[in-house]
């Protein structure tokens, strides 16, 4: 996976993402091309309509033309990277596929999307391979056109790249400054063994420990950390720090540390100033602190000891402008 690869998956499930058409699904459901976690495949699982796979495949054409699906992403931004998975799709890939992205408002139904934009041209696909194309519009989209040609399966479509939120909605409000879906993102971490560090701004509550953020065992006396860009630059007023489902692997405590980046460079150690001072945490539990701080800040580093990992991590307060 390349550093774009890394960026958070706006079309996800999860995340709000939703297959609102296709041309085709005869094999395989739709639904399962945003489908958080890799396919899975069990052989010689025949049902009535054939082998069962985890992806989105459609009939042999018999007649001219191509099949496609159009996702609304879940979170709107600037597309940097999409990924084509064709895993365990072996004799039944398409041999070529392109994707169009175009822009809408929330209420327009799939048949009146307009002004698609081509962000990756026609390009050959191999079976059973992730293939990562890099995105070079920066325009910011809300839905995506997966095109395969002419027909096939795909097991995953990711569309990485940058959020960016509706101001509206964020502006003279009180709204959380480390959401994932208001622009906030995760730019630095200790330590991403068992799963995305990203994971602990994600909407909603985890509802296992894989969906939280969770690092290895540490053995060297240190402690893990994560630094979150902020929507924008704004002050925070409460913190949740939610160990939900880390159960025997919760740290023991945690630290919020600011800094405003607008002022200082975050190598500068003497610019970070304290938000939560070092707090003893209990496991499976969501903490929530009234903080009383009013300085301006754009970043949040989460320092935990020694290790272990965070459900969820909400900052509720107020953007000073709009978001960055
Ligand atoms: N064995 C198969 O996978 N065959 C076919 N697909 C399914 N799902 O059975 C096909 O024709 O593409």
């Amino acid at each position: 996976m390349t550093n774009l690869g890394r960026l958070p998956d706006l079309a996800l499930r999860s995340y709000g993402g939703s297959v609102v058409a296709a041309s085709d699904e005869s094999f395989a459901e739709k639904e399962a091309l945003i489908r958080p976690g890799p396919a899975e495949f069990r052989p010689h699982t025949f049902g009535a309509k054939g082998q069962v796979y985890d992806g989105w495949e459609t009939r042999r054409r018999r007649e001219p033309g191509h099949d496609w699906a159009v996702v609304r992403l879940g979170m709107p931004g600037v597309i940097r990277s999409i990924v084509i998975d064709t895993a365990w799709f072996k004799g039944n890939y398409p041999p070529f596929a392109s994707v169009e992205a175009c822009a809408a408002d929330a209420g327009r139904s799939p048949d009146e999307l307009t002004g698609w934009a081509e962000i990756v041209p026609r390009a050959p696909l191999k079976g059973d391979t992730a293939h990562e194309f890099e995105v070079a519009d920066r325009h910011r989209f809300t839905h995506v056109r997966l095109n395969i040609f002419p027909d096939g399966g795909v097991a995953r479509m990711r569309v990485h790249g940058e959020v960016v939120p509706d101001p509206r909605f964020l502006s003279g409000l009180t709204v959380d400054l480390a959401a994932l879906e208001n622009g906030a993102v995760v730019v630095a971490c200790s330590d991403e063994f068992y799963s995305s560090p990203n994971n602990v701004l994600a909407p909603g509550q985890a509802r296992n420990q894989a969906e939280g953020w969770e690092t290895a065992r540490r053995r060297d006396g240190g402690n893990d950390w994560l630094i979150v860009a902020l929507a924008g630059a704004g002050t925070v007023a409460v913190a949740e720090l939610d160990t939900s489902n880390l159960l025997f692997n919760a740290p023991g405590s945690a630290a919020l540390t600011g800094i405003d980046a607008r002022a200082a460079a975050l190598e500068d150690e003497d610019a970070w100033f304290t938000v939560l001072p070092r707090t003893r945490l209990q496991p499976d539990t969501r903490h929530r602190f009234r903080l009383d701080g009013d300085r301006p800040l754009t970043h949040v580093r989460l320092d935990i000891f020694p290790d272990g990992g965070l459900a969820r991590l909400r900052l509720l307060g107020s953007l000073l402008g709009d978001p960055l």
